[in-house]
Order: structure tokens, then sequence, then C-alpha cells
């Protein structure tokens, strides 16, 4: 048991089902994720991920439980200064560029004039953006729209970040840029909490894990445990193993 000061987001019996949808539903999901965790949340296509992440970002809210993101309810108005997301489908505005997405969210995250300008050159330099920091995003290619999107998720210096599939269509290049970058803000303290379906690259990133399917958590803990308990060399055996080979969407 993680002392609730230690945990950066403890969920507690919590009950959430979509409004005409009842096969979608978590029934009492307990969950606790300490403070500085490289956190992946895995499952088939439809298991929850998506779900779990708009509920621990108070994009939904809970029908019964609690759900806190370090200390404080998802519902608390403070809470969003706390942490940034990065989300599946491109949270910026394609008409506009790099910069000017980082003024517009760095301003509505709360930062002034100047601390946004020294931000937006920090990030832009190492994402790899700065040649193109002035040219409309809708240009780009998929790898650098992954990387727009993740400076968005951290212009205001938070100190948890949720990534819901940050990866997904990018090269080699821009996996490993993106995927040492999250090395670097969890070894300055920031937690992750991360979904993917490429399990490799989550052995990579990952220091926790949970295993979701149907709603309920059916593994998880430190990855090397998890393996080891389940007797597996990988995630991908793990996978396999415990959720099957059946197509689920
Ligand atoms: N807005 C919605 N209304 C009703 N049901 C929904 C809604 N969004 C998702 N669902 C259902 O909830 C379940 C979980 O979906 P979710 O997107 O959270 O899964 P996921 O694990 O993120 O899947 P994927 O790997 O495909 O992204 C699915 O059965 C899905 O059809």
């Amino acid at each position: 048991m993680v002392a609730e000061q230690a945990l950066a987001i403890h969920v507690e019996r919590m009950g959430f089902r979509y409004p005409g949808n009842p096969d979608a539903s978590f029934i009492d999901l307990d969950l606790q994720v300490p403070k500085g965790t490289r956190f992946g949340l895995f499952g088939p296509n439809g298991a929850g991920k998506t779900t779990l992440m708009n509920l621990m970002t108070g994009v939904l809210a809970p029908d019964k439980g609690s759900i806190k993101i370090l200390g404080l309810d998802t519902h608390n108005k403070e809470v969003n200064k706390l942490f940034g997301f990065v989300p599946q489908d491109f949270s910026f505005y394609q008409e506009l560029s790099p910069v000017e997405n980082l003024e517009f969210f760095g301003a509505w995250a709360g930062l002034n004039a100047s601390e946004i300008a020294s931000r937006t050159d920090e990030l832009l330099t190492i994402l790899g953006l700065n040649d193109v920091r002035n040219k409309p995003v809708e240009k780009f290619s998929g790898g650098m729209k992954r990387r727009v999107n993740l400076a968005i998720g951290v212009i205001h210096n938070p100190r948890m970040l949720f990534l819901d599939e940050p990866t997904v269509g990018v090269d080699v290049q821009t996996r490993h840029a993106i995927i040492s970058y999250l090395h670097t803000l969890n070894q300055n303290g920031t937690t992750l909490i991360y979904t993917s379906h490429h399990l490799s690259e989550a052995e990579d990133l990952c220091n926790q894990i949970a295993l979701v399917d149907e709603g309920r958590i059916i593994a998880g803990g430190r990855i090397d445990d998890v393996l080891k308990a389940h007797n597996h060399q990988s995630l991908e055996d793990l996978f396999i193993n415990l959720t099957g080979k059946a197509y689920r969407d």
C-alpha cells in the first residue's frame, strides 16, 4: 500500500457506463500509480484505454467512486494546471503554425508572453521543429504533427503527462525522438501515463503497467514482476496469453 501523498493517480471503486451502451463499462475499478512512474495502459481495441484516460483527465466524469490526480479530485478546477494531455486525435489548429498554436495553448494554460516565448523556443528545438516554426501545421508530415501535439501537451511544464498513443503512425526517427524526450521528462520528475499498441516500445518506456480488458484490469504492477508472475518473456506474449488471439473490433 502506497501512502496517499506518494500517489500520482488514485482510482477508487470507480464505476462508469456510456449512456445507451451497457456493454462498455467499468465496475468498481481500483488503480494506484505512484509519483514518478512511467505507467503504461494496454489492452485490445475497445478494451477501455481511451475511456479510462478520459476519466482520469476529467474529460468524462465517473458515475461512482473517485479519481484523484496528485491528491486532487478530477472535478477540482486546480487539477487542470497539474497535468498535460496528449490526445490520440490531434488537438491543434491545422491552419496555424507551431508558434501560433503554442501561443494559444500556452495562454490557455496560464503562461505569460515571455514564458510562452522561451518555452516555445526550447520545445521546438528539442522536437526538431525550429525550421518549420512559422509554417501552417496542415502541411506537416504525420511525425511532425505528433511532435506538435506533444509540444502543446507539455507547454506548461506539467507534473503529470497523459499520452494516448503518442507515436501512432510515425517513423522510427520520430518514435525514437518522442520516447527519448519522454524519458528526459520523467527523469526531471514528470509522471507519465501512456497507452500504445506498440508493446516493444512500451517495454523501453514503462516501468509499471496495467493490462485492461472488458473494463477490468486483468494484470498490473511493476513490469518485471508482472512478466515473472505470468512466466512470460515479453509484454506481447503476456498480452496474447491473457487476452487471446480473436479480433476484438
Ligand atoms: N462515446 C461513446 N459512446 C458509447 N460507447 C463508447 C463511446 N466511446 C467508446 N465507446 C465504447 O467503449 C468501449 C471502450 O472504448 P475505448 O475507445 O475506450 O477503447 P480503447 O481500449 O481505447 O480502444 P482502441 O485501442 O481501439 O483505441 C468500446 O466498446 C467502445 O465502443
